[in-house]
């Protein structure tokens, strides 16, 4: 017998309206005698609620709440159990009283994704969807809710379980060969059959993976770091980014020491944008030392650097440049003062973009480069291994077929174990199979009520 569960749905504080749901076979029991009469399945009705000892009063007690009940017949509920839902006015008050009754009445608050867990057991969603939920109500920028969105749809789980059906119409001819050899079946022909279809799959599951890396950078945001030598205007530019005074601007080189972060959405991506200390050459101050120490490291990890060089000053910072890769930016800063452009070597692959931050001059060139370079061409709701779990199942798949691949001739039932394995793999993205181990994981970074 499973309890029956509640929490608030909607989010924690004081609101116009709060969302409490029951899920379990007492639900709706429970919401019958809260409310002192029966509701039709699906239909919203405006209701006292009141603690049903109180409610043989002769002033009736107090109620708990005016506001609406719906009742949801399992299978037919987001749970697929039976659900009773409260529309009421969202006050502590309300919450204290109604969770006292609810815990008298036999129902416990629910946990951490405890109703999505229910769903997923009951084959409302897969894992993959699941997840996908819990994408959906994190997601900061639209971007993020179309991808969550298409994901929450299946495109994902119809993706893997497609794989995972090729291998099994490869396995199912090689399996009865291995059971029945003497039945005539050649196991040669067997093999040069499942051989090309083993190796167009894992051809096909290893350039998903490398596209997909992509669209993680839509669930995950990337980071960004500024650097640079001093005053060349790295933190005026991340204030212009930003729209806000983040950082200290001042014309004293060596302004900035600790990292200053902040976050932009740029065209849908969440960008973790850094401001960092100038860094130049050796210095004998120990803080100043430790700002360009951690300039540089910042300059390593980062996803994407923006290098700033003011062109006015006489000298180019090599040491800046030298930290740049293929894909970066580089900004000639202060363009308002209208200075002539040195005559740097720039590095192979990196676009260079004039710009101001004190008249914008180029800043909007700048943020939509920034966004060509992060998100340019990817479909945010197309199939996505938008978390590491999914990716490395797909590459757990691939190491098993490519050693189904190099087996198959000559030992065709080590090569179908490997194809199974790789099923079993391609199954853990919907959980299909063999994923109870990982769900405690998955479900503890929910919230409470979803
Ligand atoms: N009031 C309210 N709004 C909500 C939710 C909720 O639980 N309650 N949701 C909660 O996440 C989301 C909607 N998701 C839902 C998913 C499935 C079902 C449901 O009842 N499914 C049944 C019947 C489908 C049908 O009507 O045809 C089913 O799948 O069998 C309800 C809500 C967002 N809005
Ligand atoms: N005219 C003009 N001045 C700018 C521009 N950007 C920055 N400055 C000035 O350049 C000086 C240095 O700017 P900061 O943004 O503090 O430079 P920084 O690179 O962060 O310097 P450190 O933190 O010391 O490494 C300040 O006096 C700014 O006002 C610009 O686009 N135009
Ligand atoms: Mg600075």
């Amino acid at each position: 017998m499973t309890d029956t569960i509640f929490a608030r749905a909607s989010g924690a504080g004081k609101a116009g309206v709060a969302v409490y749901r029951l899920s379990g076979p007492d639900s709706h029991a429970i919401a019958n005698a809260l409310v002192g009469k029966r509701i039709n399945n699906r239909e919203a009705k405006l209701v006292a609620l009141r603690d049903p000892e109180t409610a043989e009063l002769i002033d009736r007690g107090q109620i708990i709440d005016k506001g609406l009940a719906i009742l949801f017949r399992g299978p037919k509920s987001f749970t697929g159990e039976d659900v009773a839902e409260f529309h009421l006015h969202g006050s502590r008050a309300v919450e204290i009283s109604l969770y006292e009754t609810l815990s008298r009445l036999g129902a416990r608050p629910a946990e951490a994704g405890e109703f999505t867990l229910r769903a997923l057991k009951n084959g409302k969603l897969d894992l993959a969807q699941a997840e996908a939920l819990a994408d959906l109500i994190d997601a900061e920028t639209t971007l993020q809710k179309k991808q969550a969105l298409g994901q929450l749809d299946g495109r994902l789980s119809a993706l893997a379980e497609g794989w995972r059906q090729q291998i099994l119409n490869v396995l199912a001819p090689l399996e009865a060969d291995i059971d029945f050899p003497d039945e005539g079946d050649v196991p040669a022909a067997v093999a040069a059959n499942a051989g090309p279809a083993i190796c167009a799959l894992k051809e096909s599951l290893t350039a998903f993976l490398d596209q997909s890396i992509r669209a993680r950078t839509i669930r995950e945001g990337v980071s960004i770091a500024v650097i640079g030598p001093p005053n060349a205007g790295k933190s005026s530019l991340v204030n212009a980014l930003a729209g806000s005074e983040v950082a200290i601007v001042s014309d004293i080189a060596g302004t900035t020491r600790d990292i200053v972060e902040t976050r932009l959405d740029l065209g849908g991506i969440v960008a973790a944008i850094a401001d960092t200390a100038g860094i130049h050459g050796a210095t004998k101050d120990k803080i100043e030392e430790e700002g360009m120490r951690r300039a540089r490291a910042r300059a390593k990890e980062a996803d994407l650097r923006v290098a700033v060089l003011d062109p006015g000053h006489d000298y180019v910072s090599r040491e800046t440049l030298d930290l740049l890769r293929p894909g970066d930016f580089l900004i000639w800063s202060k363009a308002d003062l209208a200075p002539a452009i040195p005559e740097a070597a720039v590095p192979e692959g990196v676009s260079t973009i004039m710009v101001s931050s004190k008249t914008h001059s180029g800043l909007d060139g700048l943020v939509s480069s920034l966004t060509e370079a992060l998100a340019g061409g990817l479909d945010a709701d197309g199939p996505a291994l938008t978390r590491e779990r999914h990716a490395a199942a797909v590459r757990e798949a691939v190491e098993a077929l490519t050693r189904a691949e190099s087996l198959i001739e000559t030992a065709p039932e080590l090569a179908a174990e490997d194809a199974r394995l790789a099923a079993r793999a391609l199954g853990s993205i919907t959980g299909a199979v063999g994923v109870e181990d990982v769900l405690g994981e998955i479900f503890s970074s929910f919230c409470i009520g979803k």
